[in-house]
């Protein structure tokens, strides 16, 4: 069953509207890009996906239903800079558990080094913090992810890395993933549907 935006709208100031009557679709297994020109909205929509937001406008629901609060959300945010995504007083192994029991496989899909788990994010590269962060987010229970400019900060290499162990745990998993990225190369190599914003919804 599907993740739904169904028609959204969001402003941050009342009544100045960024958009309305906006609806996306994502199923189960399915890799779907978002582009679209910068300013336009798009981090806004994932976070109203991810329910880091709540729509002014409309809902968003998994499996038909609204997606539970207060328990760990299984529709996860990956954001560009994963410095912002952790608590700098915490040793990486404490961020991890974040998402529960860390499984071993994850770790070794994403090469991250147990050493690194008893570092400060301070301690360790941007790459290898953000191998992390991707890490925790898909951990036991997560359906979809939205990755937000993920890699964008990346070399090459690890972007490539990382994508790998990701599109793996996807299939694996069969779940979801909204890629918003500027990079059309990538979103045409990963996705299977890619939405361009201002083609495909209607908005204010
Ligand atoms: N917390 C906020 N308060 C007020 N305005 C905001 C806030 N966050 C974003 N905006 C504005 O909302 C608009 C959409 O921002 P958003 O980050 O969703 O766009 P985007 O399409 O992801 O852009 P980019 O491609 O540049 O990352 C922008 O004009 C931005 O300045």
């Amino acid at each position: 069953m599907p993740l739904e935006g169904n028609a959204l709208g969001y402003a941050y100031q009342k009544g100045n509207w960024l958009f309305q009557h906006t609806n996306i679709s994502i199923a189960s297994g399915e890799i779907v890009g978002l582009v679209g020109p910068s300013g336009c909205g798009k981090s806004t929509l994932g976070k109203l996906l991810a329910g880091h937001l709540q729509p002014v406008e409309g809902h968003v629901q998994l499996d038909g239903a609204a997606i539970p609060a207060g328990e760990r959300n299984p529709v996860q945010l990956v954001l560009q800079h994963p410095e912002q995504a952790v608590n700098p007083k915490w040793k990486l192994r404490r961020t991890l558990a974040e998402s529960g029991s860390i499984d071993a496989n994850l770790l070794a899909d994403f090469a991250i080094e147990d050493e690194w788990l008893n570092r400060y994010p301070g301690e360790l590269s941007g790459g290898e913090l953000q191998r992390i962060c991707v890490a925790r987010a898909l951990g036991a229970g997560t359906r979809y992810l939205i990755a937000d400019e993920m890699s964008t900060m990346l070399d090459a290499i690890t972007q490539t890395q990382i994508w790998q162990s990701v599109m793996k745990w996807a299939e694996r998993t069969h779940s979801g993933i909204l890629v918003i990225s500027h990079e059309h190369q990538l979103v045409n190599r990963l996705c299977s549907r890619v939405v361009e914003w201002e083609k495909q919804y209607v908005r204010v």
